[in-house]
């Protein structure tokens, strides 16, 4: 990818990111294409692999391998980079990040640092991710496979909410599955083995998505010492301890700790697939696959299901929360209306019995807090609003009752009613 792809400014919070541009025709497109046009028509929807890793555990390296192999068999994949920071990519992307937003220049205009900068990046770029999911879907009919490599800095996909909702949009729309890719030379100490174990059981608790371990370098290591440490915990048990012999107390305590660490992990052995790879020499890519085409079935047998189960709840809950405001608001048209019947009728009250009425006998239409201006205004208009003859009277009224009589009155009001010959207690005015 060259640099000149790269946009030189950065998208204001207003206008989050650049439309992601339409995707390349790169070899892959036209070769797609062309296996479409010879009659070969595709139903099955394509598999989307989301290639996750710790740092330099060879993600870039193995989606080069996986391009060219794919490649080799006539299925060219639809690839997506959502690394922004990265430098040297082996392969070109169909949808490149770093064509929509340049991270550097969010770091400078942001004031961040690298990690940051990725995330910030990636964020804004989430906010379009609907888009590229259009270009995704507009190519699923020709393609089988949609490569997705994230982040180096493993915690900022995993942890951000743009990377749950960038794999949940696509797990929604289709077969997805996780590639946690381990540096298995760097592995093999049983501390380090469980700290990646535990790292890989937290991504697939997250993303609930079919999972394959994958430890890549097999040709500088092979796996077999993890695959037999996965099968049987009393041999982890026994490496750890060969491990920790003569430590100190700090050593004793990560011992016992990832003891009873290895007792919790061997339930999230059962369900987990593990292959060895070398993106380097190419070696087991042809397993890799068999594994995802297991994965796919596992997306449909157990996924899809709740993935529906999960939609026809919420179109459930979306209409009974449609159906409940629309009551509320028949609710609150007919309460106004008989407000505004009893009102409008002449000694206020006639309508205060109809069913449906929130105004009944012996309820204030004003609620409790009888004294306010609203009930000053409601009552003016009830004397006949300019009815200066009457406010004259109430003022001759006033001098009767005397100079206190306000202060003895607690609500104004309730003197005209009794004027006017109402009958308080069918407004049961608080006292
Ligand atoms: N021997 C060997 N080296 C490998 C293999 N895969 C990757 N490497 C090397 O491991 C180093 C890191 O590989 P990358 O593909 O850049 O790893 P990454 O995970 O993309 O790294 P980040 O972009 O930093 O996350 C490079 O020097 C690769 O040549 C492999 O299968 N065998």
């Amino acid at each position: 990818m060259s640099d000149s792809a790269i946009p030189s400014s950065v998208p204001s919070a207003e206008e989050p990111a650049s439309e992601p541009s339409e995707p390349k025709p790169t070899a892959s497109s036209s070769s797609t294409s062309n296996a479409a046009h010879d009659g070969e028509t595709k139903k099955k929807q394509p598999i989307c692999i989301v290639v996750i890793g710790m740092a330099g555990s060879g993600k870039t390296t193995l989606m080069q391998r996986l391009n060219s192999y794919l490649h080799s068999k006539n299925t060219p994949p639809y690839i997506l980079n959502l690394d922004p920071a990265v430098t040297h990519m082996p392969y070109e992307a169909n949808i490149d990040i770093r064509d929509t937003v340049d991270y550097r220049e969010v770091m400078k205009q942001y004031n961040l640092g690298p990690n940051g900068g990725i995330l910030t990046a990636l964020n804004l770029f989430t906010t379009k991710f609907d888009q590229v999911l259009g270009f995704v879907e507009k190519r699923s009919e020709s393609v089988d496979h949609i490569l997705l490599d994230t982040p180096g800095q493993i915690e900022i996909f995993t942890w951000s909410a743009s990377g749950s909702i960038i794999t949940e949009s696509i797990a929604s729309s289709m077969p997805t599955c996780v590639a946690y890719v381990i540096d298995t030379p760097r592995t093999t100490s049983p501390s380090t083995f469980m700290s990646n174990m535990l790292y890989a059981c937290s991504i697939l608790y997250k993303t609930r998505l079919p999972f394959i371990l994958v430890f890549n370098k097999t040709d500088v290591q092979p796996h077999q010492f993890a695959v037999d440490w996965m099968n049987d915990w009393q041999l982890f048990q026994k490496s750890l301890q060969a491990s920790t012999e003569g430590g100190d107390g700090e050593a004793n305590y990560m011992n016992s700790l990832m003891n009873s660490m290895c007792l919790v992990l061997d339930e999230f052995y059962e369900g987990l697939r593990t292959v060895g790879v070398s993106a380097m020499t190419g070696q087991g890519i042809g397993e890799f696959f068999e594994k995802v085409e297991q994965a796919r079935e596992e997306y449909d047998r157990d996924y899809r299901p709740e993935l529906e189960k999960q939609a026809k709840e919420k179109a459930a809950k979306k209409e009974a929360d449609k159906q409940s405001q629309l009551e509320r608001l028949m609710k609150d048209m007919s309460t106004s209306e008989s407000t505004r019947t009893s009102a409008s009728m002449p000694g206020g009250r006639t309508g205060d019995d109809r069913p449906g009425s929130g105004v009944g006998p012996g309820k204030n239409p004003f609620g409790p807090h009888g004294m306010n201006e609203r009930e000053d205004r409601w009552y003016d208009q009830e004397d006949g609003e300019g009815d200066d003859d009457e406010d004259e009277d109430d003022m001759e009224n006033d001098d009767e009752l005397g100079p206190d009589a306000d202060k003895e009155q607690p609500y104004p009001g309730q003197r005209r009613f009794g004027d006017q010959g109402f009958e308080d207690s069918n407004w049961a005015r608080p006292t």
